[in-house]
């Protein structure tokens, strides 16, 4: 089977936007306040009778109007809403072109009526697939047709296959060459139409559905059903496959706890629900502004759901959005929102093209393409000429605008303000991100390329060291793919730096706005009520980001979790016997299954189980031991360290702790100069203290000017700090075994226990004929004979330490990420070698240690811990 590539031509398309507003049912006593004009006009009435005929021609009533590609009223069917405005999007997919449909509005409005529809009124996904099947029947004889079913539900943030009895959650991943899949989704051959509806009807019995206040059936999931057509043409182009899929998409309606009165897990649904319909609606938010405002981040990465429509938004889809609305005058809230989005969603332009088997495509088809262009070009230029007449008539229209739709365009651009800061940070953390990986992967590539080279010299066999040879090559190609991959990243970075900057004067101006309105004596109460909300926005800018580092935290955990799983089954054990062991010693490990749809309450629990105990919990009781990759990074050779501190010829050796979330503090940095420094920062942009200036130094100064300089920070140093050595008086053993106790002794419980930041920080260093060695700290637990240094910081005379210590022999933190930064410094003796983690979720601990030989000091190992607690 030829992959399937689209051939380069792509037209642009827009979204078709179709509304449907359903019947007033029968229990709802309300008054019906929409109206359909024309086919493509919607009117919602305000909900408020009381407002006189001076009001509604004051423009003060909350009466709305819009205008969509298609409008359909209580009596139209779902066979009208399918004929005029899906049918031809459908016959695509037999083309090879791919098609989305998705049904959006809030819960009861009638969505699954539109999609499933019911016997006497099939719905969309039923007359959809009757077309396909019509459409292929009538090609049999000159093509050959394959068509493949899956359905999926999306419920609570994890997908299900609805065609499996008992599906377990599926992982979404991405192909470079089919976009967004599902690993392990069912994918069913069919043959017929009714073959499809007899899945879909099962799948539909899988799904999670409730009865809540508004809707009796009210879908609690968000369904997904995908038709895969692939079409080979018999005679002509033997060879040649067209692959169109329609993804057909019946979304859980958005709802508000108070309607719906929902409680307990019916409510976390309902939470989970929206909060993906709003990533949604984000997502719609900034695809529609792109044309304005070039192009925007879309935060696709924010839900599965977005995730999974990525290509029906701004792909390779033709898509059309059917806005399920209620006629009734309670649902005017919802009504308003869901119009307000299906408005932004007429901007979306998505790009198609035919997805066709690499061999030749032949000419007849781009003539076909060139015609289809061309009619595209016309349709184009028409609707140019329109919007250009009505922008003509704009100016006119806004000599009469009143006070209200200039605080209306204020308010529009306040919160589009505080939405798009909060986008740009998030693509922002996204980069920052992806380039944290790539530079530890190049970290990697380097030692393998370095490694392949030792090997290559040692080979003496031609054909080995060919096939080294290439192995080298491909590592280095990969290489300059991930340091293509970071340029570009950091050139995005700062083209998001610059976009924030400029959000940033625009939020600035619109403050000026409401300020200078209010002292104008506007409309002075709901001036203060926007320039609220505008900081409340703010404010929840910052707590979103907050919340979606978390879940990014929670989630890498998750998959680490799982990860370990896979390679303990991939290893053969058995999972009874591993639980059962970790039980005897006391260790709670989640699951295999991992069961996903935990409760908030659970998932906090569970998260705290595998922080807070494991089987170091007995040296270090009351704290737990995990780690994250992605949650805990190092970054070095950034300037975090003030140079004027080191003496000249010392060379600065930085090591940077980034925030785990911003709101943070941790730069640590330390070198061999005889001072070890700090710098604290609270997030990317604020220094604590200032840049630079803040250090202690040990164990001669006391850390007063930290404290003093960033009161959130407590600081600890070891009993050690207090006191100096005389070098000559040591070795490496008699060193642990004299301060060992002394340490035990003192602090250490609050360490880990304080409230506040902790920090301890410090380097040692043997100095040449007696002159001071000084060390800071160290943990609970003496130097162990044979195995070097456990746990504690220490300075070992390099001649006892000529092969510096494995960390992971050394270290309790076995499951910490290793880092080797390989040589650094002038001297060739210089090695160092760094080992990060988590202790639990708030606080990470970074253990290094360097072995240095430089000018007037002798060899020398230094190790450091570094404690920091977040705040
Ligand atoms: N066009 C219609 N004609 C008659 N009844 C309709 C129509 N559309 C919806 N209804 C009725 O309205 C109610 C709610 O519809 P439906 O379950 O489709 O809403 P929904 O938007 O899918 O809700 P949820 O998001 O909670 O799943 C159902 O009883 C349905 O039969």
């Amino acid at each position: 089977m030829p992959s399937i590539r689209a051939p380069a031509t792509k037209k642009a398309t827009t979204l078709t936007v179709a509304v449907k507003c359903r019947p007033l049912a029968e229990k709802e006593r309300g008054r019906d306040i929409v109206r359909v004009i024309d086919h493509k006009k919607v009117l919602v009435l305000d909900p408020d009778l009381s407002k006189d005929y001076l009001e509604r021609i004051q423009n003060r009533t909350k009466e709305k109007k819009y205008s969509f590609d298609y409008a359909f009223g209580p009596d139209s069917t779902n066979l009208d809403v399918y004929t005029k405005s899906i049918s031809s999007v459908i016959s695509g997919v037999v083309q090879g072109l791919n098609a989305t449909v998705f049904a959006y509005g809030s819960t009861g409005s009638g969505k699954t009526y539109t999609m499933a529809g019911t016997k006497d009124d099939p719905g969309l996904m039923v007359l959809s697939l009757h077309r396909i099947f019509d459409l292929i029947q009538r090609e049999k004889s000159s093509d050959e047709f394959e068509v493949t079913c899956s359905y999926l539900e999306v419920y609570n943030e994890v997908i299900y296959d609805l065609l499996e009895k008992s599906s377990g959650h599926l992982e979404l991943r991405e192909d470079p060459e089919q976009g967004i899949t599902v690993a392990g989704l069912r994918c069913i051959k069919v043959h017929s139409a009714d073959k499809i509806l007899e899945l879909l009807n099962l799948g539909n019995s899988r799904r999670k559905t409730e009865s809540t206040e508004a809707n009796v059936t009210s879908s609690r999931s968000h369904a997904v059903l995908e038709i895969i057509v692939k079409r080979k043409q018999k005679n002509k182009y033997r060879n040649q496959v067209m692959r169109g899929k329609l993804a057909l998409v019946d979304l859980a309606g958005s709802e508000r706890a108070s309607e719906t009165n929902n409680g307990g897990q019916k409510l976390r649904d309902g939470a989970n629900i929206n909060r993906s319909l709003l990533a949604l609606a984000n997502c719609i938010n900034a695809l529609g502004n792109q044309h304005k405002k070039g192009l925007a981040y879309v935060p696709y990465r924010n839900s599965k759901l977005t995730r999974i429509l990525k290509d029906g938004l701004s792909g390779n889809s033709q898509t059309v959005m059917v806005a399920s609305i209620s006629p009734a005058d309670s649902q005017y809230h919802h009504t308003v929102n869901t119009l307000k989005y299906a408005d932004r969603a007429k901007e979306i332009k998505t790009h198609i093209q035919k997805n066709i088997g690499t061999i030749d495509t032949h000419v007849s088809d781009y003539q076909r393409m060139i015609d289809s262009l061309q009619i595209e070009v016309c349709r184009l230029k028409k609707e140019l000429a329109e919007k250009e007449s009505q922008l003509s008539i704009k100016p006119a229209e806004k000599a009469v605008d009143d006070e209200l739709s200039w605080l209306n365009t204020l308010s529009h651009e306040t919160s589009e303000n505080v939405q798009e800061r909060i986008n740009l940070q998030k693509a922002l953390y996204e980069l920052e991100e992806t380039n944290l990986r790539n530079r530890t992967e190049l970290q990697h590539l380097d030692d393998a390329i370095a490694k392949q080279q030792v090997a290559l010299k040692q080979h003496t066999y031609y054909m080995a060291i060919e096939k080294d040879g290439s192995a080298v090559e491909a590592l280095r190609a990969r290489r300059q793919v991930i340091l293509d991959n970071i340029r570009d990243n950091d050139e995005a970075g700062v083209n998001y730096q610059k976009e924030i900057e400029s959000n940033e004067k625009h939020r600035c101006q619109l403050q000026d706005m409401i300020e200078e309105a209010i002292s104008n004596n506007g409309n002075k109460t709901y001036l203060r009520i926007l320039s609220q909300y505008r900081l409340l926005g703010m404010a929840n800018t910052e707590l979103q980001f907050e919340m979606a580092m978390r879940d990014q935290v929670i989630h890498n955990q998750r998959e680490m979790v799982r990860n370990m799983w896979d390679l303990l089954m991939g290893l053969g054990l058995d999972e009874r016997r591993i639980l059962d062991l970790a039980a005897k010693k006391g260790i709670t490990i989640e699951d295999w299954t991992m069961k996903p749809h935990l409760g908030l309450s659970t998932i906090k629990r569970s998260s705290e189980l595998a922080f807070g105990r494991s089987s170091l919990s007995g040296y270090f009781p009351g704290m737990g031991l995990s780690y994250s990759r992605q949650s805990c990074v190092f970054e070095r050779c950034q300037d975090s360290g003030s140079r004027s501190m080191l003496k000249e010829g010392d060379e600065p050796t930085h090591a940077f702790c980034r925030e785990e979330h911003h709101s943070s503090y941790f730069v640590v940095s330390h070198d061999h100069s005889p001072s070890a420094y700090m710098n604290t920062r609270k997030s990317s942009e604020h220094w604590v203290g200032g840049r630079s200036n803040l250090c202690f130094s040990s164990p001669d100064k006391h850390p007063q000017d930290l404290r003093k300089s960033c009161p959130e920070m407590r600081i600890h140093s070891s009993p050690y700090s207090e006191s100096c050595i005389s070098a000559s008086a040591l070795t490496a053993a008699n060193f642990g075994k004299q301060y060992m106790d002394g340490w035990n002794s003192t602090l250490r419980q609050e360490m880990f226990n304080g409230p506040h930041a902790v920090t301890s920080s410090g380097q040692g260093r043997m100095v040449n004929h007696g002159a001071t060695a000084r060390c800071l700290f160290g943990y609970n637990r003496p130097l162990e004979q044979g195995s070097g240094i456990v746990n504690s910081s220490f300075i070992v005379p390099s001649t006892e330490c000529s092969n510096p210590p494995e960390f992971s022999n050394m270290s309790p933190f076995a499951p910490a990420t290793t880092v080797s930064f390989g040589s650094r410094n002038s001297s060739p003796n210089a090695k160092e070698d760094e080992k990060v983690g988590f202790l639990d979720r708030r606080r990470v601990f970074w253990l290094s240690h360097s072995v240095v030989n430089t000018r007037n000091v002798a060899s020398s190992v230094v190790v450091h811990i570094v404690m920091i607690k977040t705040v």
